[in-house]
């Protein structure tokens, strides 16, 4: 009888969470405010941006393609060798339980990844420190930190660019060179650019490397989606970035969210409807590019990050 190999290697692939259903946004909200209530105004504000975009996110639902994506691309590379097991920071099922249920499954490491390719120490490093501390110490455990020059991600950013470039120039009929090409991520508080982190500059390297690739003339950084705390926030927010490009005569934004893997909230409100509304007072022309949510290649590059990532372990203990 022939027996199905046990997988050795566990994958924990982390990902933020989204409430699932309009009722349990409260108590999610609370979980990302790190247990702080949020107030009724705050709390009516975002349950009115879930409702704006159609009252429940397809975070979960992508988030769960996502990771039936990487396991098919593992199977390809090394079949029966990698079992992969989704664990979220803010909804169920949580990366705690998630974590301990595959240390408890056989395997005989565990490799965390984060469905987020630029490194914080607030972003991924604490998926990855709620992690450790829930798997057994017999298990090691070791992380893919960051993934933001990943060959598949790249390759992906650059055709979407490419093509929203080409598409919105045509039909907006504005010249290149006032065309401003924006790549966003997350906003996150000020207080990690002193602690060195390397968040920003990921992100710069990211679009460097899609800027240089596309042949980008006009492009820059911008942030989106700052939490709404007493500290200062990393800038520029787009908000504050698109009046200061029409002042220099620019007049068309093209945005590439790429510290996002999954349409969600963030993009499908904060961009798709607060940022165009904004850009449409500015006579901006505006578009974004696709997120990555269900391409192959992202999931083969990071199917090829792990199996790297496991082959560098095993030579180090070689
Ligand atoms: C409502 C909501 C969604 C749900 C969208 C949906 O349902 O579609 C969402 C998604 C996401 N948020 C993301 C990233 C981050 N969000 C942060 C912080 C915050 N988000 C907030 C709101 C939301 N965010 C808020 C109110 C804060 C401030 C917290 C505070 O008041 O202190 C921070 C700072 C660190 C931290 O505080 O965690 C980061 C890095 C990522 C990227 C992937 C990843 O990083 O996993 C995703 C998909
Ligand atoms: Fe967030």
């Amino acid at each position: 009888m022939s027996t199905v190999p046990q997988p050795s290697i566990g994958v924990l692939v982390m990902a933020y969470g989204t409430p699932a259903s309009p009722e349990q946004i409260e108590r999610y909200y609370t979980h990302i405010r790190h247990g702080r209530k949020p107030t009724p105004e705050l709390l009516a504000e975002l349950q009115g941006r879930y409702q704006a975009i159609g009252g429940i996110s397809p975070l979960m639902h992508h988030t769960h393609t996502q990771v039936r994506g990487i396991q098919a691309a593992l199977d390809t590379l090394a079949p029966g060798r990698y079992r992969t097991s989704l664990g979220m920071k803010h909804a169920a099922p949580f990366l705690e339980e998630s974590a301990l249920a595959l240390a408890q499954s056989g395997v005989k490491q565990i490799i965390g990844l984060v469905l987020a390719p630029h490194y914080s120490s607030m972003s991924v490093g604490e998926y990855m420190q709620r992690a450790r501390t829930a798997i057994p110490a017999e298990i090691p455990f070791t992380a893919v930190e960051s993934w933001h020059r990943a060959p598949g991600y790249l390759e992906y950013l650059t055709e979407q660019v490419k093509q929203a470039k080409e598409h919105q120039l045509r039909e907006s009929g504005i010249a290149e060179e006032r065309l401003e090409v924006l790549f966003t991520a997350h906003s996150l508080p000020m207080r990690i650019l002193a602690q060195g982190d390397p968040y920003p500059t990921q992100l710069q390297e990211t679009a460097q490397a899609v800027a240089t690739a596309a042949q980008l003339q006009h492009w820059s950084i911008a942030w989106q989606s700052a939490g709404r705390t007493a500290d200062p926030w990393i800038g520029p927010s787009i908000l504050d970035v698109l009046p200061e490009l029409a002042a220099q005569g620019v007049q068309g934004v093209l945005v590439c969210p790429a510290g996002f893997v999954s349409d969600h909230l963030e993009v499908l409100y904060d961009l798709d409807i607060e940022t165009i509304q904004l850009a449409q007072s500015l006579q901006l022309a505006f578009a974004r590019t696709a997120l990555p949510n269900n391409d192959a290649r992202v999931f083969a590059t990071l199917a090829d990050l792990i199996q790297d990532h496991v082959a560098a372990q095993d030579m180090a203990h070689a």
